[in-house]
């Protein structure tokens, strides 16, 4: 399989264009769209109420819930589609998840801000692993200690992207807004919260 390796100072970013082949990518971001409970949730910025800029689900094979921007998501079980994804990034990255926040971005103007995905409840170097279906975005990084430095990233449709080592202590990513007329795209992230 295609693999590319980048790694940036106090950063591992390995990525698979090919994770899942066109077809197969299609037809499951099809039964995603379609099949999972999409919720749209309020978040709190600095005291002020805003719809979040996207739709999101949040998975588990344990009853931990996961908490970011004030919000505390619930978990659905694991089934179907999901696990067998779930399977299949657990090999290629030799990691086993507990945990899968999804992403529904309806188009260009659905967005997600700068952060890392450092929340207490994913341990001191959380792993992460990202898999993109439907419209292509770009995927934004910038370190912590100095925003000149940055990374950028295409995730396309089929795509896997590991986020390892220390990614998640020293460096943030967003998907930022386009003006592009684009359509939906779906994003599963993978985590650890035990
Ligand atoms: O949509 C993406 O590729 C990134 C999602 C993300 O960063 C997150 O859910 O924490
Ligand atoms: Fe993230």
């Amino acid at each position: 399989m295609k693999k590319e390796v980048y790694n940036l100072p106090d950063a591992k970013l390995i990525f698979y264009p090919n994770f899942i082949e066109a077809e197969e990518a299609s037809r499951i971001f099809m039964d995603l769209k379609n099949g999972i409970p999409w919720q749209h949730d309020q978040i709190k910025v600095f005291g002020k109420t805003y719809d979040q800029p996207r739709l999101t689900a949040l998975f588990a094979d344990n009853e931990k819930s996961y908490s970011y921007s004030n919000i505390t998501m619930q978990p659905h079980p694991f089934e179907g589609e999901l696990q067998t994804i779930k399977e299949k990034v657990e090999k290629l990255a030799e990691l086993k998840f507990t945990t899968c926040l999804l992403n529904l971005y309806r188009n260009g103007q659905d967005s997600n801000g700068w952060h890392a995905d450092d929340e207490k409840e994913l341990g001191e170097f959380p792993q992460i692993a990202s898999v993109s279906f439907g419209a292509t975005r770009k995927f934004k990084m910038r370190r912590k200690d100095n925003h000149k430095e940055k990374f950028d990233l295409e995730l396309t449709h089929g795509s896997l992207l590991l986020m390892l080592g220390k990614t998640q202590a020293f460096w943030e990513h967003q998907i930022p807004k386009t003006k592009k007329a684009i359509n939906k795209r779906i994003n599963l992230t993978f985590r650890i919260i035990e």
